[in-house]
């Protein structure tokens, strides 16, 4: 199983009376175990695109299957089951809660499929261990650095055991040797054969750190490299 798989996607904007297409005939298939990344300039439509691939938006043409389901089938509703229940998501701005700790931030997902907060916390702790964060898990988010912020965030993304996890711009906020430890952590998720982990960037100083690299222009994908192969910016 691919743990996405999208052809032929174009998506169109209304301007005004008119409509912009900034997305046009994207065909790839993001494989699991791996991390991949997304690149491109600015503005040439990587967060649309991941938007689309995790539900969010939906394709004006084209099909997307997501952990072996399409999404073309799906109701809004159902796609919200799925994003919650199967995708961790990771932004460039954290998003915690001010008012939690780390560890019920972390846990958010849990409490919203159901789960009591001192349960679902307890599992966000360990997490939390396994990522370099021992013993910070009752701070607020305030008294965290960057760095750790972003690792709430990563532990938030794999708490509910997610076999797709999103991560736009991870690193942006981030100083390079920060982003770097990050970016550590991620590659390690993605060796998990039941796990794929699709990061959107234009940070090049990061590009090592991923398996395969598709490369985006002007709403098109226009190259699937290695990273030693793709020497660009
Ligand atoms: N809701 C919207 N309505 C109209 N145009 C939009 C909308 N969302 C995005 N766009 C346009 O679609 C194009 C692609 O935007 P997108 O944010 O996907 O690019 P990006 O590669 O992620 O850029 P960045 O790296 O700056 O985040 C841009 O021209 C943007 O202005």
């Amino acid at each position: 199983m691919h743990a996405v798989s999208f052809r032929n996607i174009a998506k169109d904007f209304p301007i005004g009376d008119d409509r912009i297409r900034v997305l046009h005939g994207c065909s790839a298939d993001i494989e699991m175990g791996q991390m991949t990344m997304l690149v491109g300039p600015s503005g040439c439509g990587k967060t649309t695109l991941i938007s689309i691939l995790s539900g969010i938006l939906t394709a004006s043409e084209g099909e997307v299957a997501v952990l072996g389901q399409s999404l073309t089938k799906l109701k809004d509703h159902q796609k919200v089951v799925l994003r919650r229940e199967r995708i961790g998501f990771i932004f460039q701005q954290y998003n915690l809660l001010p008012a939690l700790t780390a560890a019920e931030n972390a846990a958010m997902p849990l409490v919203a499929a159901g789960m009591k907060l001192p349960e679902a916390a307890e599992k966000a702790r360990a997490i939390l261990d396994g990522i370099g964060m021992q013993g910070q898990g009752d701070k607020l988010p305030r008294q965290l650095s960057g760095g750790q912020q972003q690792r709430v965030a990563i532990a938030r993304a794999l708490v509910h055991n997610p076999g797709l996890i999103v991560c736009d711009e991870p690193t942006a906020a981030l100083d390079a040797a920060t982003g770097r430890a990050v970016m550590g952590i991620l590659r390690d998720i993605a060796n998990d054969p039941g796990r794929a982990v699709l990061v959107v960037t234009h940070d090049n100083r990061i590009y090592n750190f991923a398996d395969r690299i598709l490369e985006m222009s002007d709403g098109r994908l226009i190259g699937d490299f290695a990273p030693d192969a793709f020497h660009r910016e």
